[in-house]
């Protein structure tokens, strides 16, 4: 039987992006991919990421955290997930200030109000091999990779930025032109990305504000993904095509991103949402093999 049942877990959202959280503090569980996968399934904890709490690794961090996708595979960050964990963890406190841990580094967090946080995300990183991508690209703004006919690509020369996670973003001038969902699967297992990649469509609309649409690696089309958010900022900022404070309007709506020119740390500031609370029952895992 899974070592899940009868845990206790957070249904959750930032921003329509869909977040379970599990606190497996004081446990030597870890989470299986076809658990994972079986519990993105199951009415009641759908998900886009599953974030898991475990003990402190770097001693004065609040919590290590694993973020699983839905298809069972590890991303080191989530900008909404980790908002929705610095809920959980100052819920009913009066904290404000949180430090968690991922495979990708350690992240800030402050509590703005009852349901907005402020996640220092850290600095981007931009080498092509830090991407990762397969091949050397001088230039990260903008790289050699299309969609569509040669002579007339439908989308073309995406950014990259890698958030603690790998990100494209192509720039269009109306995301509601493009079919995301038919064109994601494709560029996410692209040959250029040995470790995949998360996909999005930007539309800069002024100097400080974007509208963007995800595709996230491992899930598919989400309603918001913050990683992504603060991987088009920065990009946007790198063409000259936005200062470093925009606002990212995504399917779920606003996030607040700030590229700080002193550290150049991602600050991204959005809200989080409890849904219900749940446990898991052993039927949940029965098919999970
Ligand atoms: N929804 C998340 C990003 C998940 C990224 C994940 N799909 C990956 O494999 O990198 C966010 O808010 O940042």
């Amino acid at each position: 039987m899974s070592a899940l049942v009868g845990r206790p877990f957070l249904k959750m959202n930032g921003l329509g992006n869909e977040i379970v959280v599990l606190d497996l503090r004081g446990s030597r569980i870890r989470v299986q991919p076809e658990e994972a996968r079986a519990i993105a399934q199951a009415p009641g904890s759908q998900f886009d990421q599953l974030m898991v709490l475990h003990d402190p690794r770097t001693p004065g961090t609040d919590a290590f955290m694993r973020i699983l996708n839905t298809d069972g595979s590890e991303s080191g960050a989530c900008g909404n997930g980790t908002r929705c964990v610095a809920w959980a963890l100052t819920r009913g406190t009066d904290r404000k200030d949180l430090l968690l841990e991922t495979k990708a580094g350690l992240l800030t967090c402050r509590r703005e109000s009852d349901v907005d946080f402020t996640v220092d995300m850290g600095a981007p990183r931009l080498r092509w091999d830090e991407i990762p991508l397969a091949e050397e690209f001088r230039d990260t703004t903008g790289i050699e990779l299309q969609v569509g006919p040669i002579d007339a690509p439908v989308l073309h020369t995406p950014s990259v930025v890698n958030m603690g996670n790998p990100h494209a973003i192509f720039w269009v001038d109306d995301v509601e032109a493009h079919d995301l969902a038919r064109v994601g699967s494709l560029l996410e297992h692209h040959p250029i990305f040995p470790e995949r990649a998360n996909i999005s469509l930007a539309q800069v609309t002024s100097p400080e504000s974007l509208i963007l649409k995800v595709w996230e690696r491992g899930v598919g089309l989400t309603r918001a993904c913050g990683s992504a958010a603060c991987a088009a900022a920065v990009a946007a900022a790198r063409k000259g095509l936005t200062g470093r404070k925009v606002r990212v309007t995504l399917p779920g709506g606003d996030l607040l991103i700030h590229w700080r020119e002193s550290d150049g740390h991602v600050l991204m500031t959005g809200p989080t949402e409890l849904e219900h609370e749940g446990v898991f029952t052993a039927d949940l895992f029965a098919g999970a093999a």
